[in-house]
This record gives C-alpha cells, sequence and structure tokens, in this order.
C-alpha cells in the first residue's frame, strides 16, 4: 500500500463526527466520512463506531468479502502498535500490497489483433462489398 500513517488511538478519536468520521477496523484506520451514506448498513452504525475500533463490530455483522475487499478504499493508516498477523485472512492482499499485474488482466478488456484486424478492415470491405453489389442488382433491376 505505499506509503501510510500510523496513528495513535488517541489522535483516531478526534475523528468522532459526522463531517470527520475515522474508524479503526483489524488496525487499520479508516476515513469512512465520505463512505457513510454509501454504506449499506446505513450510517448511523458507522457514526456510533466513529474515533473506536470497530472490528468485533464489523465482524459480528458477518460481512461479504466484498465488504471487506472494500475496507482497503477507506484505508489511511495503521493504528500505532498493531501487527498484521502473518494469517491476517480477514482482509484480502489489497491490504498488504498493490493489485498485483496478473489480477489486473482481468479487468483488462484484452486488444486481439488478430481480432482487431478483422474490425478495422475486413468489416468496412465486406460493407463496401454489399454496398457495390446492392448497387449492381439495383441497377440490373431498373434495366
Ligand atoms: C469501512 C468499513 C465498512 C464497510 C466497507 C462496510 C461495508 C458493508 C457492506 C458492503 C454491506 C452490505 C452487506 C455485505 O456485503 O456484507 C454492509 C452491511 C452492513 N454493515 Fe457494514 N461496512 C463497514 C463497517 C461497518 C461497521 C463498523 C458496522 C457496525 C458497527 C457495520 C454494520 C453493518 C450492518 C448492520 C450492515 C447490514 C447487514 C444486513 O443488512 O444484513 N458496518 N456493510
Amino acid at each position: 500500500m505505499g506509503t501510510q500513517r500510523i496513528f495513535t488511538l488517541s489522535q483516531v478519536e478526534q475523528h468522532k463526527s459526522k463531517q470527520d468520521c475515522w474508524i479503526i477496523i483489524h488496525g487499520r484506520v479508516l476515513d469512512v466520512t465520505k463512505f457513510l451514506e454509501e454504506h449499506p448498513g446505513g450510517e448511523e452504525v458507522l457514526i456510533e463506531s466513529a474515533g473506536k475500533d470497530a472490528t468485533k463490530e464489523f465482524e459480528d455483522i458477518g460481512h461479504s468479502k466484498a465488504a471487506k475487499n472494500f475496507l482497503f478504499k477507506h484505508q489511511i493508516g495503521y493504528l500505532q502498535g498493531y501487527k498484521i498477523p502473518d494469517d491476517d485472512n480477514l482482509v484480502t492482499d489489497f491490504f498488504k500490497e498493490p493489485i498485483k499485474a496478473k489480477e489486473m488482466e482481468a479487468y483488462v478488456i484484452k486488444e486481439d489483433p488478430k481480432y482487431q484486424i478483422f474490425v478495422e478492415y475486413f468489416v468496412p470491405f465486406l460493407a463496401a462489398a454489399f454496398f457495390l453489389y446492392y448497387r449492381y442488382l439495383t441497377g440490373a433491376l431498373q434495366l
């Protein structure tokens, strides 16, 4: 995740309002201010946990893997003194390292050169051929 700031608990505790809402989940400090309205579970639950460690609450709900993946979007740093366990499977690799190039491939629409040539040259050629053939036919019919 590149450079991440380290926050103390008392620093996090300063951000406990709707306009400035941080929470801690599994040692990650998250700024969820912009996420409050989007949260499928409602903003209230997040505001209640504002400035605090909400790991237990987060886990008790049984958030989906998608929700866990989504956490990283809001991460602004780590809690001081927190050591991420090696077997930390709560959060995905997103937290630990940038998305691997191999995984990224899944999101990139691959451009197949052969397919491109077909679209760029063969299709217009075919359209032109049909057009000329049509003109030829209508011309022939008019005779
Ligand atoms: C940044 C942190 C959080 C993210 C990204 C997040 C994301 C989500 C998502 C995507 C859902 C939809 C259901 C799912 O996919 O699991 C959800 C539901 C919910 N979340 Fe969160 N959540 C966060 C923090 C929390 C916290 C701290 C609490 C409790 C204090 C909480 C309480 C709930 C509740 C009650 C639901 C509704 C569950 C249901 O309708 O069955 N969430 N959350």
